[in-house]
């Protein structure tokens, strides 16, 4: 392993069992992400992509196969990984108020109360909600308590961060804010972040790099580079022409990906 890989994924397969037949989901996936890249998944429903992020979170066992994070095999929920679902109505409790929610990770992690206070402060100010800290989950809009579960993610200080289509249930504009978010502190924290997202244009737009993954059973397709200036401007970067080239070539094999006939 290069020594500026964080996270490695080789030959993952994975097959659910039960229910009298077997739903073959991921057949050969193998990729790695370096440290601090920004990599996005995209491809077809039901190719897997949230299978293979529960997989590399350690959520799920795999059928077959290595996942590596900083050189440890992930078997468990690893110490330093943070993960922002879709469903934030689910993913934060509602009997906490916002600086409850973001705090509770903290203190699992064992930090002292002041420092608890700090992090949680600088993460809410961070995600524009140092105003909300006492609200509860659900006196807030979509897109405030999406913004709680980043600034939940961000506190806990990950070395990487997975997201699972965490802006599919916000309004256009919310998402466009929260993509320009999400930039931002990978900028400033240097983490490492795997995005999945069904959102071709948003995929180019946020990714290093954008992994195209194959109709079910999954693998990958292309690995597409994405040579766009690391700053990104949600009106003059998707008016660019590189931009239009760059998201044709992923819808098009995306397309491809649907119309394919999974062989084997
Ligand atoms: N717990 C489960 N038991 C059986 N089959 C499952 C289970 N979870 C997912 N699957 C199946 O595995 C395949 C991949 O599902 P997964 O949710 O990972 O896809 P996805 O790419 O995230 O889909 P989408 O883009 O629609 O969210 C699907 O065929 C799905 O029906």
């Amino acid at each position: 392993m290069e020594p500026t890989t964080a996270l490695e994924v080789t030959g993952l397969a994975k097959t659910y069992t039960g229910h009298g037949r077997d739903v073959e989901a991921i057949r050969d996936l193998t990729f790695h992400v370096d440290r601090g890249e920004f990599v996005c998944i995209v491809g077809p429903s039901g190719a897997g992509k949230t299978t293979l992020l529960r997989c590399v979170a350690g959520l799920l066992d795999s059928s077959a196969g290595r996942i590596t994070l900083e050189g440890a095999a992930v078997t468990e929920p690893p110490p330093g990984m943070a993960v922002v679902f879709q469903e934030y109505g689910r993913s934060l409790f509602p009997w906490l108020t916002v600086r409850g929610n973001v705090e509770l990770p903290l203190k699992e992690k064992g930090l002292a109360r002041a420092d608890r206070v700090a992090k949680v402060e600088a993460a809410l100010a961070a995600v524009g909600l140092a105003e909300n800290a006492d609200a509860h989950p659900w006196q807030l809009s979509g897109g405030m308590q999406q913004r709680v579960a980043i600034a939940r993610a961000v506190a806990y200080e990950p070395t990487v961060l997975l997201m699972d289509e965490p802006f599919a249930a916000v309004d256009a504009q919310t998402r466009a804010d929260l993509e320009d978010l999400v930039l931002g502190l990978w900028r400033q924290l240097g983490v490492t972040v795997l995005f999945v997202t069904h959102d071709i244009d948003e995929s180019v737009y946020l990714g290093q790099r954008v992994l195209v993954l194959s109709n079910r059973p999954t693998v990958v397709l292309e690995d597409v580079r994405i040579d766009l200036p690391d700053e990104r401007d949600q009106l003059r970067t998707r008016s660019s022409q590189r931009f239009a080239e760059l998201r044709t070539h992923v819808y098009e094999l995306v397309q491809s990906a649907k119309k394919a006939v999974a062989s084997g």
